[in-house]
């Protein structure tokens, strides 16, 4: 068994029997955790017997229980899978015996279930639910702004340690049902199911087909050869939207019923306050805010490459989560000492503007407007004047598209930006609070909201 890992929080260890050269110091350090192969009757005692108490929900492929191990010692999730998942479960066994991080929701072992011919899988338990509970469930309180921050930041984490380890693993099933929160809080990727491990030109990556859940399914990735890591990146740009709007990927309630339909124009706008929650006070500044969700617009662009990877994510959602901890006088203390933008996305704007044929001043233009903004109080008052964008209809697998094009929202957001805020900042004290107050209630408020929710599962 081999043993590979990175420094710091995102390091993956990867046990991998195949690449594996013995290195006394590092085994010695680190050594990963063995899987344990657990007998049926074991599991089933641990279970009663796979009784309704013991239930913790119901998958696509399967049923999971709570299991009490090791005298109470040890508390574990048991998934039993439906015969027809057999080959997902042996995917999952074998990626997760091989990758483990605390920010995943770890294999403990397996069982063999001989009558069903399935495996069992146990993994690490978690008891406080999961994300997508926490974010659209009318009986718990809402997570908090910092809580879901920090959740955003733990999955990006682990997400960027998939990809970035030695022999990378594509997750592929990136949503909130698939993050479950553990007993101190942290938010942990599960249901490595549909993940892939190996480097995307590997022969078997390239002769898989494309699969996820609708709503979170990179429009991009249509046959086998489109894989990339960025395909997470896009499912992962819709959790962002879904952690700051509340709102569901799809959503038949909403007009339009996929997030990104309805996130990305008001990102284009610059009408970032509108994406919140509104079910949640204490919102943190306009710059933490308009970071979080002008990530999201780029994680979830229609060409892949324009994505960022998910060590840029990472950094980002670092200094969001450091800006939304600070105090806002402190906050603009910094900004004026550090005296640089703040935008998470003035490089690539840079870049585009040059290929565009834009001139230099153009570009510090960005830069100094983005800075501007910066001190603009919370939910400023930005006019809906550019009312451009049409809705789109909601992709589906086979060559239709998910959500609108949002490669136009870096372009059109520098221009929006600085057409707004330049406009912003000719006006600032003309324009009446009154007035923005209606603005923003009417589109974030008041619209009715359901649990009701498209997810498919595609194969
Ligand atoms: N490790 C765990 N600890 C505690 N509860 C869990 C654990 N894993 C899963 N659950 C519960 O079981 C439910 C079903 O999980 P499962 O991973 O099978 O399906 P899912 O991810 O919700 O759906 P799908 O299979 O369609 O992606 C989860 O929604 C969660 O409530």
């Amino acid at each position: 068994m081999g043993y590979l890992s990175c420094n710091g929080e995102s390091a993956v260890s990867i046990c991998d029997p195949h690449n594996y050269k013995y290195n006394p110091r590092r085994s010695k350090k680190r050594r990963p955790a063995l899987l344990r192969v657990f007998k049926y009757d074991e599991l089933a005692a641990a279970t009663n017997g796979f009784s309704a108490g013991n239930f913790l929900g119901k998958g696509s492929h399967g049923r999971v229980y709570k299991a009490v191990l090791d005298g109470g010692k040890l508390l574990a999730a048991v998934k039993r899978t439906a015969i027809a998942s057999a080959s997902q479960v042996d995917n999952e066994i074998e990626i997760l015996s091989r990758v483990r991080h605390r920010y995943m929701v770890n294999l403990i072992g397996y069982c063999v279930d001989q009558r069903r011919k399935t495996k069992l899988l146990v993994v690490e338990y978690m008891p406080n639910g999961t994300l997508h509970d926490h974010l659209h469930s009318r009986s718990s309180s809402p997570f908090s702004w910092n809580q879901r921050i920090k959740h955003a930041l733990q999955i990006a984490t682990a997400v960027h340690a998939l990809h970035s380890a030695e022999t990378p693993v594509i997750h592929r099933d990136i949503k909130s049902s698939n993050i479950l929160i553990d007993g101190e809080g942290n938010a942990r990727l599960a249901d490595f199911g549909l993940a892939l491990i190996g480097h995307v030109d590997d022969e078997h990556l390239k002769a898989t087909p494309p699969a996820g859940t609708m709503g979170y399914l990179d429009p991009s990735y249509l046959a086998p050869a489109d894989l990339t890591a960025k395909s997470d990146v896009f499912s992962f740009g819709i959790l962002l939207f879904e952690i700051v709007s509340g709102r569901d990927a799809i959503d038949l309630n909403y007009s339009p019923p996929c997030v990104v339909d309805w996130a990305v124009p008001l990102v284009k706008r610059g009408e970032y306050g509108a994406v919140c929650d509104s079910r949640i006070g204490n919102r943190p500044s306009s710059a933490v805010i308009r970071r979080l969700v002008v990530m999201a617009a780029r994680c979830v662009r229609s060409t892949a490459e324009k994505r960022p990877d998910m060590s840029e994510v990472v950094e980002c959602l670092k200094t969001v989560r450091k800006m939304s901890q600070e105090s806002p006088v402190w906050s603009r203390l910094r900004r004026r000492t550090e005296n640089k933008p703040e935008n998470v996305f003035v490089s690539e704007e840079k870049d585009e503007i040059n290929v565009r044929g834009g001139s230099k001043k153009k570009m510090n233009k960005v830069s100094s407007v983005i800075t501007e903004d910066d001190t603009v109080p919370e939910q400023a008052p930005i006019r809906r004047r550019n009312r451009v964008m049409r809705s789109r209809s909601v992709g589906a697998m086979g060559g239709a598209r998910v959500g609108p094009d949002p490669n136009d929202v870096v372009e059109d957001n520098i221009n929006r930006e600085v057409t707004t805020i330049r406009a912003l900042v000719e006006r600032e004290r003309t324009v009446k609070t009154t007035a923005m107050m209606k603005l923003s209630k009417s589109r974030s408020v008041g619209i009715v909201r359901s649990h009701k929710t498209v997810s498919l599962k595609l194969y």
